[in-house]
């Protein structure tokens, strides 16, 4: 199940650097690992705001809800998430 997810980055300004910077990267390693998995397939900076979109291929969405509740970012993320299905017109096999 492929599944488009927006997750815009809300970290609170009194937040000391070192622990942000801990969080953003335990973030992306867990975020390249699961990269490596085939479960986050594309990751992409949306231009001019901490946010990004992204696209998920899991099995269920409850997978995808615990994947998103395991990021370290995610109690500080506000995210968006809409479910995707293979358009009738589309030529991509891999859009399934
Ligand atoms: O910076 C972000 O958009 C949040 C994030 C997701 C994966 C990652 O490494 O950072």
């Amino acid at each position: 199940m492929l599944f488009h997810v927006r997750m815009d980055v809300q970290l609170p300004p009194a937040m000391p650097a070192a622990q942000a910077d801990e969080l953003k990267k335990n973030e992306r390693e867990l975020a390249q690992s699961l990269q490596r998995s085939g479960k986050w397939r594309h990751l992409w900076r949306i231009a001019g705001q901490y946010a990004n979109v992204s696209m998920f291929d899991v099995d269920s969405v409850e997978e995808l809800h615990a994947l998103l509740m395991s990021l370290p970012l995610f109690p500080y993320m506000k995210i968006e998430v809409m479910p995707m299905c293979r358009h009738p017109s589309s030529i991509h096999e891999s859009d399934a």
